[in-house]
């Protein structure tokens, strides 16, 4: 037995965990010096790590053993934890987290963005830590059971439980039952106002799968050729600060709500209250940031790229009539543009703005840009774009609006200086 061991050990390597990384790794040093990202591992831990890729500045491993634990780690809720790739954080407890978010966001534009004593604000917390979920995806295994991606990998991993989604999604998934090779690439499950639930199921081919669905819920089927209505409504309804919003399969929406609401709070309280000002909505989704600065400015111009979105985008905003909209991409929309903008909320998707965007988007020359990310990388990469260009990373602020995951949302302010 302890040979064994004295083998085994000797194809790993002892790690001393140094700091949380953007990933939801640990990070550690090699002897060499590189530096070694570890999943699950935690500042100041010792751990023996199997290293399962090497390149020339890096390497990756697996944690085999603990050497020493940190006093923070704390038991899982989920069986699936560790394989399952949707959680990255269920180890630590929450104002851990939400301390390690907001030190990833201050390290990534500190060093991508190369900006110095830049005011990150502690992460605004989640007022759910389970369960809060409006929306989820699924995908379906082999044999047509629900699950999720393993990390890093296409792998299924088929799961008995959950704890991130609302309680009727709950209720919902667990009843879903699909043959195998159904012919679905994800199934989402979505929760509106009412408690109502929609079922979205994606399909990449025009057939239609069949589909057998003896539960209360509206389902669609999105394909290549467009929506399919098999039972109920095509869209549900969210409450954001009061207001509703009509969201359609296929559209996006915040999927914390109690995070959004003080996310938009945050975001309105950044724009003054002047009708002359003009604002410009980018990546606009179906209108929740637009709906509550209708009426601080003068105007509102929207740019959405999603047909359905712009869809919603017209009902949710119909009483505003100093709202209009682009549909299209807001590379395309913008470069066109001719007006000036006082102020820009950009809320692009992962992949952060693109150049053509960004470039166009500093030739309408606002006075300040509310750069909502969901990405910090990329959210760094555009702020060291936008201060060559003039502008000042006024501010930032994260909110947790994926609790138990590595995802963290940003607020970033930046102002013209020149
Ligand atoms: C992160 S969501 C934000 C939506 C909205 N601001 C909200 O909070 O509900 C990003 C939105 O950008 C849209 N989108 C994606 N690529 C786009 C592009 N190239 N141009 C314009 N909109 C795009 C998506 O359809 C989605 O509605």
């Amino acid at each position: 037995m302890k040979d064994e061991k004295m083998a085994k050990a000797s194809d790993w390597v002892e790690v001393t965990v140094e700091k949380a990384v953007y990933g939801g790794d640990g990070m550690g040093r090699l002897a060499d010096g590189r530096a070694i990202f570890v999943p699950f591992g935690l500042p100041g831990e010792i751990v023996w790590v199997e290293i399962v890729e090497e390149k020339r500045g890096h390497a990756r491993g697996i944690i085999r053993e603990w050497v020493s634990c940190s006093p923070e780690r704390i038991e899982a809720r989920c069986r699936h934890y560790g394989l399952c790739g949707g959680c990255h954080y269920q180890h630590l407890p929450y104002e851990k987290q939400l301390e390690f978010k907001r030190e990833v966001v201050q390290e990534q534009l500190e060093r991508i963005a190369g900006v110095k004593d830049v005011r990150v604000d502690a992460t605004v917390a989640s007022p759910k830590t389970w369960n809060y979920r409006n929306t989820i995806q699924f995908h379906l295994s082999e044999t047509g059971k629900l699950g999720f991606l393993e990390a890093g990998s296409h792998r299924v991993v088929e799961i008995s439980e959950c704890h991130l989604p609302e309680t009727v999604i709950d209720e919902v998934w667990k009843k879903l039952e699909f043959d195998s090779g159904a012919g679905y690439e994800r199934i989402e499950v979505s929760q509106g106002a009412d408690e109502e639930a929609l079922i979205t199921l994606y399909s990449s081919s025009l057939e239609m799968p069949e589909m057998e669905l003896d539960l209360p819920v509206s389902a669609v089927q999105i394909n290549p050729a467009g929506k399919v209505v098999l039972a109920g409504d095509d869209c549900l309804w969210m409450e954001v600060l009061g207001r509703t919003f009509k969201v359609s399969a296929g559209s996006f929406f915040q999927v914390n709500l109690g995070v959004a609401e003080k996310m938009v709070e945050h975001v309105i309280s950044l724009i003054p209250a002047d009708r002359q000002q003009s604002l410009l909505d980018l990546y606009c989704g179906v209108g929740l940031f637009s709906a509550f600065a209708a009426s601080k400015v003068g105007q509102v111009t929207g740019v959405e790229l999603s047909e359905s979105a712009c869809d919603d985008f017209a009902d949710n905003l119909q009483e505003f009539d100093n709202v209009s909209l682009y549909v299209g991409a807001a590379e395309d929309v913008l470069p066109a543009l001719t007006q000036k903008y006082d102020i820009v909320i950009a809320d692009p998707p992962r992949a952060g703005l693109q150049r053509e965007a960004l470039d166009a988007l500093v030739k309408v020359a606002p006075k300040k840009i509310i750069y909502v990310s969901c990405d910090p990388s990329t959210l760094a990469r555009d702020a060291k774009r936008l201060i060559e260009k003039g502008y000042t990373l006024a501010q930032a602020t994260p909110f947790d609006m994926f609790p138990q995951t590595y995802h963290v949302e940003t607020v970033a302010v930046f102002d013209r200086s020149l």
